[in-house]
C-alpha cells in the first residue's frame, strides 16, 4: 500500500514505515496502521525533497544579488565590500563579479565562514542605497560555467594509490572519507543526529514489545502504543516520535566544531601521485583504496596535528631512507603517526546564537564577543547551555498528551536536580510527545538559532606522538643502526614542528611495533622508547658521507622527546594521565558537558557505590568521586586501568578502585563482593554507569546488572545507536517466564519459543527507560552519542 509511495531517498523514514508495519502485528487496528503508514509516506516525501535542498545549501559558495553595476565594481570591489562587513582575508577564498552584472559570487574557506557571510550580509546595509541584497547559497548560473570548467579540469587527476592490477577505483576526497558531513550546515547535522536517536528510541519500544508477552508487557510499551494510535489518527507524520520509549530532551551541540579533536590517527602511505604522505586514508582497503589524503582541510583535525603530519610527510619524502608502508605489497616501514594533545587548563566555548550575530550586525556592531570559559567550574556547569531543541518541527502538531508531557518534564527535571523543567518545549516524544507545553523559559536553544561561529581554541601544552612502524621491513630488520637513525631524525623533525607551533611544548614520542596488514594493532603490541643514537664512528675520519655522526640538534630533540610516554589533559576540573593506547574521549569540551549530564542523572549521594563500567582512564567515575561513598571502575585495557589508578592519586581521590579485565569476567564477582546481600550498600545505593565500546555490553554484563537488585538506577552512554537498542531492550524486557506463554495462540515468536527473546530467566525487575539525550561528540561525521537514564 503506502510502501510504493516512499521515495528511495528516505531510508530513515522507510525504517519508520517498517516500524509501523511491525505494529500491525500488535493489536492496533489495521485502519490506524494504514493511516500511520500513509502519514509516514508523506513525511518521507517531504524529507527527501528537503534533503535535496539542504545538500545544495551546504557548500562554501555564496551568490549575492543587488550589487552596484558599472565603474570599478568588479571582483576586487566585491571582495573589499565583503571585508568591510567583517569577513577576514583568510575566510574569503575567491570572488568573481563582472562590473556590468549586479551579481557576484564568493567562495569561502569553510562552510562555517560561508554561513557567517550569509548571516552578516543578510543583516547589513547594501553598498548602494535603496538596493536590496539577495543572498543565495551556491554559485549563480552566470558564473557556474566557469566553476564547472575548473571542476572538469580537476577530475582529470590521475587516481593512483589503488590496488595494482585492478581497475583503479576513484578514491573519495579526504574530507568525504573522514568528515563526510563537513559541508552540511551544523544545524542540519544536529537535526539528523537527533532523528537518528528518535529512531533508536522508537526501535527500543518495538524490540521490548517483541520480547514481552501480553500480560508482562511493560506499562510504558502499552502507553507508547496508545500514543501511537492517537497520534496517527490526529497528526499525520507524528508517528515518528509518538512511540519513543521515553522523552528525548534534544541534542547537546558540541561546544567546539572546528578542529576539535585532541587525537588524530594518521596513516603514513602514498598519495594519488604515489608520493609519501602522512594523512588520512581516502577510503577503505576493502574497496581497493590505499591512497592517503592531506589532512589540512579536514574540519575536525587540530592545527597541531596538521603541522605534525606535515613535518612527518616532509621527513619521509625528503630525508628518510625508509619507505612508508604499502598495504598492497605489505612492505615499507612507516605505518601510523598517532598524535594526542593535552592542555593544562580545560576550555569551553560558549555558543552565540544566530539572532545575536544578526542583531549585532544590524546595529552596526561587530559580531558579539565569542565567549570561552577558561578552566570552567564543573559543579556549576550548565549542560543546558549546549542543549538544542526542535520546537519548530512540531508546528501545527496538536498536543497529544500535554498534561503527561508536563508531568514527565517535572519528573525528569527533578531527577536531574534541575530547577527548570527540562522537557518544557523542546523534548520530543515519549510521555510528552506532541505537547507544545511552552510557557516562559525554554531551556537550550532552538535548532534555528544554532550558529557555527566560535572562538579560537587554546593551543595544547603537551603532545604525544606514537610512531607505528613495521619491524619486518627488510632494511630495518638487517640494520638496527639505520632504525635508530631514522626514528631519532623523525623525532627531531616532529619536535621542531611542535616547538615552532606552540613555543614551549612538551612532546613525548613512543614507537609501536606492528606487523599485521591493517594498522589496527592489538593492545599489547610492543611499545618502545626511542632507541639510543648509533655508536659514533671510532675516529673522526671514519664518518662517511652515508653515516655522518648524529647532528647535535637531533640528540637534543630526542632527549627532550624521550619524556614520560604519556600526556596529561584537563577535564571537568581534574587532571588525567593518558597513555598512548588508553581510551580518552576525543572532544574534550563536549565530553565535559556529557559527563555533567551523566553525573546529574546518576543522582548519586554520599551513600552511593558507583560502578563505572568500561571506565577507560577512570574519567566518569573520578568526576563523580567527591559525591559518592566509593567508585569501582572496570576496563579491559590494562594501560587504561594503570592510568585510572594514577589519575585517582593525581587528583587526591582515595575512594576509587579500578579493576583491569573484561567487564563480562569481572563484573559478576565485583557485584557479589560489593553489592550482595551482606554489602553495606542498601537497595538503590548502587548506581551503575556503562559507557561501552561500539559493540555494546556483553550479555553476561547485562545479566549481572539485571540480577543485582541493589542497582535501581543505570546511566547508559552509547556511541552506537544500533547496539543501544539491543542493550536497552535487554535491560528493559521482562524475564522469561514459562507460565507467561499466554499468547492466545498467536505464536509470533516462532512456535512457542515465546517470551524468552531476552534470553534471561530468573526473577528480576526490568529497568524502565526514563529519559534520553543525544550528544554530538563528533561534528562533521555521522556518529552520535546517546545518554539514557534507566530506573526500576
Ligand atoms: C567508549 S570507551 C569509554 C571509556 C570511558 N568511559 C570514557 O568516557 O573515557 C569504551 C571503553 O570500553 C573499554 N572496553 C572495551 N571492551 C571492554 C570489555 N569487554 N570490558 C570492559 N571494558 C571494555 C575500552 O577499553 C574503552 O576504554
Amino acid at each position: 500500500m503506502a510502501e510504493a509511495a516512499v521515495p528511495s531517498a528516505a531510508p530513515a523514514l522507510r525504517r519508520e514505515l517498517e516500524f509501523v508495519k511491525s505494529l500491525l502485528k500488535t493489536g492496533c487496528s489495521v485502519d490506524e496502521m494504514v493511516a500511520a503508514a500513509n502519514a509516514a509516506a508523506r513525511v518521507a516525501a517531504r524529507a527527501a525533497a528537503e534533503t535535496g535542498r539542504e545538500v545544495q545549501k551546504g557548500g562554501t559558495e555564496l551568490t549575492v544579488r543587488g550589487l552596484p553595476v558599472g565603474g570599478d565594481w568588479d571582483w576586487r570591489a566585491f571582495k573589499r565590500f565583503l571585508q568591510s562587513r567583517g569577513l577576514s582575508q583568510r575566510a574569503i577564498k575567491f570572488t568573481d563579479k563582472d562590473a556590468e552584472l549586479d551579481v557576484g559570487v564568493a567562495r569561502f574557506a569553510t562552510v562555517a565562514d560561508c554561513s557567517l557571510a550569509a548571516d552578516l550580509l543578510a543583516a547589513c546595509e547594501p553598498p548602494e542605497p535603496g538596493a536590496t541584497l539577495v543572498i543565495e547559497r551556491g554559485l549563480a548560473p552566470e558564473y557556474a560555467k566557469r566553476s564547472r570548467k575548473r571542476a572538469r579540469e580537476g577530475e582529470e587527476e590521475p587516481q593512483a594509490g589503488s590496488i595494482r592490477g585492478a581497475k583503479a577505483p576513484r578514491a573519495p576526497d579526504v574530507c568525504a572519507a573522514v568528515c563526510p558531513w563537513w559541508q552540511v550546515p551544523y544545524p542540519k547535522q544536529l537535526t539528523d543526529k537527533h532523528q537518528r536517536i528518535v529512531e533508536a528510541l522508537n526501535a527500543i519500544t518495538v524490540e521490548v514489545d517483541r520480547r514481552a508477552y501480553g500480560s508482562s508487557k511493560p506499562e510504558w510499551v502499552r502507553a507508547a502504543h496508545a500514543r501511537l494510535s492517537g497520534a496517527a489518527a490526529a497528526v499525520p507524520g507524528s508517528a515518528s516520535s509518538a512511540s519513543l520509549c521515553c522523552p528525548l530532551l534534544g541534542i547537546l551541540r558540541s561546544p567546539a566544531i572546528e578542529r576539535y579533536r585532541n587525537k588524530s590517527e594518521f596513516t603514513a602511505g602514498l598519495d594519488e601521485h604515489e608520493k609519501p604522505l602522512v594523512g588520512f586514508l581516502r577510503g577503505s582497503f576493502q574497496d581497493g583504496i590505499t591512497c592517503v589524503g592531506n589532512p589540512d582541510a579536514t574540519r575536525h583535525t587540530s592545527l597541531m596535528a596538521v603541522k605534525l603530519a606535515a613535518a612527518a610527510t616532509a621527513y619521509i619524502r625528503d630525508v628518510s631512507q625508509f619507505a612508508p608502508y604499502d598495504k598492497r605489497n605489505q612492505n615499507g616501514y612507516w605505518r601510523l603517526v598517532l598524535v594526542r594533545e593535552g592542555r593544562r587548563k580545560s576550555f569551553l566555548p560558549v555558543p552565540v546564537t544566530s539572532s545575536a550575530v544578526k542583531a549585532a550586525v544590524a546595529d552596526g556592531a561587530s559580531p558579539p564577543a565569542l565567549g570561552i570559559l577558561d578552566s570552567p567550574t564543573f559543579a556549576t556547569l550548565d549542560p543546558l547551555t549546549y542543549l538544542v531543541t526542535f520546537g519548530e518541527r512540531r508546528e501545527g502538531a496538536k498536543p497529544v498528551a500535554a498534561a503527561a508531557a508536563a508531568a514527565a518534564a517535572a519528573e525528569t527535571s527533578a531527577d536531574m536536580g534541575l530547577d527548570e523543567p527540562m522537557v518544557e518545549a523542546g523534548a520530543t516524544g515519549g510521555e510528552g510527545e506532541g505537547g507544545s507545553v511552552s510557557s516562559g523559559h525554554q531551556p537550550g536553544m532552538d535548532v534555528s538559532e544554532v550558529c557555527e561561529v566560535e572562538p579560537e581554541h587554546p593551543l595544547p601544552d603537551e603532545v604525544m606522538v606514537m610512531l607505528q612502524v613495521n619491524p619486518e621491513y627488510p632494511p630495518a630488520k638487517t640494520d638496527p643502526n639505520s632504525v635508530a637513525r631514522e626514528l631519532r631524525a623523525m623525532t627531531a623533525a616532529l619536535h621542531a614542528a611542535a616547538t615552532a607551533a606552540v613555543g614551549e611544548c612538551l612532546l613525548t614520542v613512543r614507537v609501536q611495533l606492528h606487523t599485521g596488514v591493517s594498522n589496527a594493532a592489538p593492545a599489547d603490541a610492543p611499545l618502545l622508547t626511542l632507541p639510543p643514537a648509533p655508536d659514533p664512528p671510532l675516529l673522526p675520519g671514519d664518518a662517511t658521507e652515508e653515516q655522518p655522526p648524529e647532528p647535535r640538534e637531533v640528540t637534543a630533540a630526542v632527549e627532550a622527546a624521550s619524556g614520560p610516554g604519556y600526556i596529561h589533559d584537563s577535564l571537568c576540573e581534574l587532571r588525567f594521565r593518558i597513555s598512548p593506547t588508553a581510551f580518552f574521549q576525543v572532544n574534550s569540551p563536549a565530553t565535559c558537558a556529557l559527563y555533567k549530564v551523566v553525573g546529574d542523572w546518576a543522582a548519586a549521594g554520599p551513600s552511593t557505590l558507583l560502578l563505572d563500567i568500561c571506565c577507560g582512564t577512570g574519567t566518569i567515575g573520578l568526576t563523580m568521586a567527591s559525591r559518592v561513598a566509593k567508585v569501582i571502575g572496570v576496563d579491559s585495557v590494562p594501560s587504561a586501568i594503570e592510568d585510572a589508578r594514577v589519575n585517582a592519586a593525581l587528583n587526591g581521590i582515595t575512594n576509587a578502585e579500578f579493576v583491569a579485565g573484561k567487564a563480562e569476567d569481572a563484573l559478576p564477582s565485583i557485584l557479589s563482593t560489593h553489592a550482595g546481600p551482606d554489602s553495606p550498600y542498601g537497595p538503590g545505593d548502587v548506581v551503575a554507569v556503562a559507557d561501552p565500546p561500539r559493540a555494546g555490553l556483553h550479555r553476561t554484563v547485562l545479566r549481572a546488572l539485571l540480577g543485582c537488585e541493589r542497582i535501581r538506577r543505570l546511566v547508559f552512554v552509547s556511541c552506537n545507536p544500533d547496539n543501544l537498542v539491543q542493550n536497552i531492550a535487554a535491560l528493559c524486557s521482562p524475564p522469561y517466564n514459562r507460565s507467561g506463554r499466554d499468547r492466545g495462540g498467536r505464536g509470533r515468536h516462532g512456535g512457542g519459543g515465546g517470551a524468552d527473546m531476552n534470553g534471561y530467566s530468573g526473577d528480576y525487575t526490568p529497568f524502565r527507560p526514563v529519559t534520553a539525550l543525544a550528544v554530538d561528540l563528533f561534528p562533521h561525521t555521522a556518529h552520535v552519542e546517546a545518554v539514557m537514564l534507566l530506573e526500576r
